[in-house]
């Protein structure tokens, strides 16, 4: 049995005519780490906002750690809250040494001096920042202001850290340190941490679950790995990573898992491919139906294969470029109008060269959106 430790039931937040937070229902457990993860303006940090008590919620309900936040009319009050936030433009006060900046939350509560001392020591070290408390923010890096900014947050012990694009203001191989770095502090101290971005890779790499928004609703809350092998719909496909799309209609539904479906953009009639089903089995909710396929698990050869089953088609090249060590390729398959599927060969294409594209079907999903 998992404890839940947050929970957030039917959250709505309605700007004019906008909803910018759509029934969103949440359950975390203590030490969980969880991205919000979206486009701009998906109401992320909204979302963020509402839970740390400085956006009302329109309705709703908030629970965290055996406390109510909010219940649809009373709010507590954001000190009570006991929350740690982590701001993109780590927000430490300039004219306040690092230790200063540190020690704010704990003076306010009165702590003894030898106290506060003792902790924003320990906390330094935790940061990997020691011997730096008499320094002001403007002699420190980007980084390092921002580890300042995160032991600020967890110097006052709080039930739940809440960051809003922590390392956006990073430069890239910095962000990816403390990205495991900040992964590595949260887990040695069992903290609950919510985190707003989005950067895709940050989400993977950081959370053990990501709720991805759109327009303020829920599109699917995961692991890392179900939302990029399973996602629910074509949003959160393309949304983890690239995702090779064919639309179809569904000529069958067997009682196994796998759908068959005819490619609908196809000017060569009847090409049926077969993939396994999404949302839950049900493909005969409305909307477009697509077959979804990784670049990874494409087979690319120069020769047809003997199969046992239909996921396999002839192309063309149309482009190739070596990125990251491979070569990135689009090849458009015969008769199919949709957008080239992206591939990466085992070995160097040539434009125009026909190449055979094979996707077998247990990696393939049918999705519906
Ligand atoms: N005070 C406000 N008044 C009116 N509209 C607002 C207000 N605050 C936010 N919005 C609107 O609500 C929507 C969600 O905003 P929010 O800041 O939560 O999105 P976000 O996903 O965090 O985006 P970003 O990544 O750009 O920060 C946006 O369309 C925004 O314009």
């Amino acid at each position: 049995m998992h404890n839940t430790y947050l929970q957030i039931k039917q959250l709505n937040k309605r700007y004019g005519a906008k909803n910018v937070v759509s029934d969103v229902n949440l359950t975390m457990e203590e030490g969980e780490i969880l991205s919000l993860l979206g486009p701009s303006g998906c109401g992320k940090t909204t979302m963020l906002r509402m839970i740390a008590g400085l956006i009302a919620p329109d309705s709703g309900w908030i629970g965290v750690g055996g406390q109510v936040f909010y219940d649809g009319k009373r709010a507590l009050e954001v000190e009570e809250r006991q929350i740690g936030m982590v701001f993109q433009d780590y927000a430490l006060w300039p004219h306040m040494t690092v230790a200063k900046n540190i020690a704010f939350g704990m003076r306010l509560r009165r702590k003894p001096g030898s106290e506060i001392r003792k902790k924003v020591e320990q906390l330094l070290e935790l940061v990997n920042l020691p011997g730096v408390g008499q320094r002001y923010p403007y002699e420190l890096s980007g980084g390092q202001q921002q580890r300042v900014a995160v032991a600020r947050a967890l110097a006052t012990e709080p039930r739940l850290v809440l960051m809003d694009e922590p390392l956006s203001s990073l430069d890239a191989g910095l962000r990816e340190n403390m990205r495991t770095e900040l992964v590595q502090l949260f887990r040695h101290l069992k903290i609950t941490v919510i985190n707003v971005t989005h950067d895709r890779d940050e989400a993977m790499s950081m959370s053990d679950r990501i709720m991805v928004l759109r327009d303020g609703k829920v599109q699917q809350c995961g692991t890392p790995t179900d939302l990029y092998l399973y996602p629910h719909n074509p949003f959160v496909a393309s949304f983890m990573g690239y995702a090779n799309m064919l639309s179809g209609e569904v000529v069958e539904s067997t009682d196994t898992d796998m759908v068959l479906l005819r490619l609908t953009e196809n000017t060569q009639g009847q090409l049926i491919v077969q993939g396994k089903a999404q949302t839950a089995g049900n493909t005969s909710i409305a909307g477009k139906t697509y077959l979804l396929f990784r670049p990874e698990n494409i087979r690319v050869s120069q020769e047809m294969r003997q199969l046992d089953h239909t996921n396999h088609c002839e192309g063309k090249v149309v482009h190739t470029s070596f990125v990251g060590g491979q070569w990135r390729t689009l090849i458009a398959l015969d008769g199919v109008t949709s957008t080239p599927i992206l591939t990466f060969p085992p070995f160097r294409p040539q434009i125009a060269q026909r190449l055979w594209l094979e996707f077998p079907p247990e990696y393939c999903q049918v999705i519906v959106g």
